[in-house]
């Protein structure tokens, strides 16, 4: 099966910024992908690649098996795309844009377009200037999805939806995957996306730090509260397939989060010295997002190498020597 979107170190730089740094990405058909990342992080840049508005410095990609630069006619007919702030001409009515826009695609366009208007009860003959922002939002998914793209791609797609028809809209992603469709959504509502992705990328000053199922990255990633007598105590290393990627200082006890871990470790943990207790918890998907998205965290793709040095003997370049209410005990790459 050919992914339907395919990146190979795909980098952007703009004047002064870097807003892609190599992004390597596959999603395979049927897959709900929700791209999270916070303002600034290039998801914008990402999906301007994508579907043939912006060309890359460096890298390339692939989107239904064609080249979103040298054949974007092929790309748009088989994408619907709806943006964070979707350009409509003002002075169409309702009926007339999806009745301008279907002439660009084959038969059953309209149609299709006048059954999704009249679900969401937006009279035909009203001026898409007068439309409330939630009302252009729905027009925009209307004409997005009336050719029954293979691909849709959605930036910010809930922003100005009420929470019903947000909750509706999305859960109906859930639909199109499952009818073998593809679904590209770039959000910072992570709850919400939480319910509907299944594969889930974390994208962070233009680097990909995570992708991939959503059950896989919530399963394999851990946060540990150790109890310690005192806060310098070091930590053993633990056995692999563990890979500690943050540790913390928080008065006398210190929070790691560690990927891979397996409860059979922590009788390992609790007998180091100075060591008093050890509680385990899974994270959330917001929680997870946090911790890639802040200094100090590891990239999972980048096993540390002789790994769990404490920040104590590291040479960490940006650490500032001691640090002692948030110490990075992992080598690697960092974010
Ligand atoms: N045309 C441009 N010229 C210069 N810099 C740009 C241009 N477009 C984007 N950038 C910069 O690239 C970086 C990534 O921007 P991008 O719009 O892709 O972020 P984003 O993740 O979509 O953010 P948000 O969530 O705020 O929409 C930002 O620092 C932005 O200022």
């Amino acid at each position: 099966m050919n992914p339907v979107i395919s990146t190979d170190q795909l980098t952007m730089r703009f004047r002064g910024c870097d807003a892609l740094l190599g992004v390597d990405l596959n999603i395979l058909p049927g897959t709900v992908f929700a791209l999270l990342g916070e303002n600034g992080a290039g998801k914008t840049t990402l999906i301007r690649i994508l579907t043939g508005f912006q060309k890359p410095t460096s890298g390339s990609a692939s989107v239904c098996d064609f080249d979103p630069l040298k054949q974007p006619l092929e790309v748009r007919r088989r994408v619907g795309y709806v943006s964070d702030n979707p350009a409509l001409y003002d002075w169409m009515t309702v009926g007339q844009i999806g009745w301008f826009t279907a002439s660009f695609y084959p038969d059953g366009f309209y149609e299709a377009y006048r059954e999704s208007v009249a679900k969401y009860e937006i009279p035909e003959d009203r001026k898409i200037r007068v439309l409330s922002k939630g009302q252009r939002a729905k027009i925009a998914l209307s004409l997005a999805l009336a050719h029954d793209p293979e691909l849709l791609i959605l930036d910010e797609p809930t922003s100005g939806l009420d929470p019903m028809v947000r909750r509706e809209f999305l859960e109906s992603m859930i639909g199109r995957a499952a009818s073998g469709r593809t679904v590209f959504l770039s959000s910072h509502q992570i709850n919400e996306v939480e319910r509907v992705a299944d594969t889930i990328g974390i994208l962070h000053n233009g680097k990909l730090q995570a992708c991939e199922p959503l059950n896989d990255l919530k399963g394999s990633m851990t946060e540990l509260t150790v109890s310690l007598d005192d806060p310098l105590v070091e930590l053993p290393t633990l056995p692999e397939p563990a890979q500690t990627l943050l540790e913390e200082n928080q008065g006398r006890q210190r929070r790691v989060l560690v990927r891979h871990f397996d409860p059979s470790m922590i009788p390992h943990i609790e007998s180091a010295e100075g060591v008093t207790g050890v509680r385990e918890r899974a994270m959330s998907l917001e929680e997870i997002f946090i911790a890639h998205t802040r200094k100090g965290f590891f990239r999972p793709a980048d096993p540390p190498e002789g790994s769990h040095v404490s920040s104590r003997q590291s040479d960490d370049p940006e650490g500032g020597g001691s640090q002692s209410d948030s110490e990075v005990l992992s080598t690697g790459e960092r974010s």
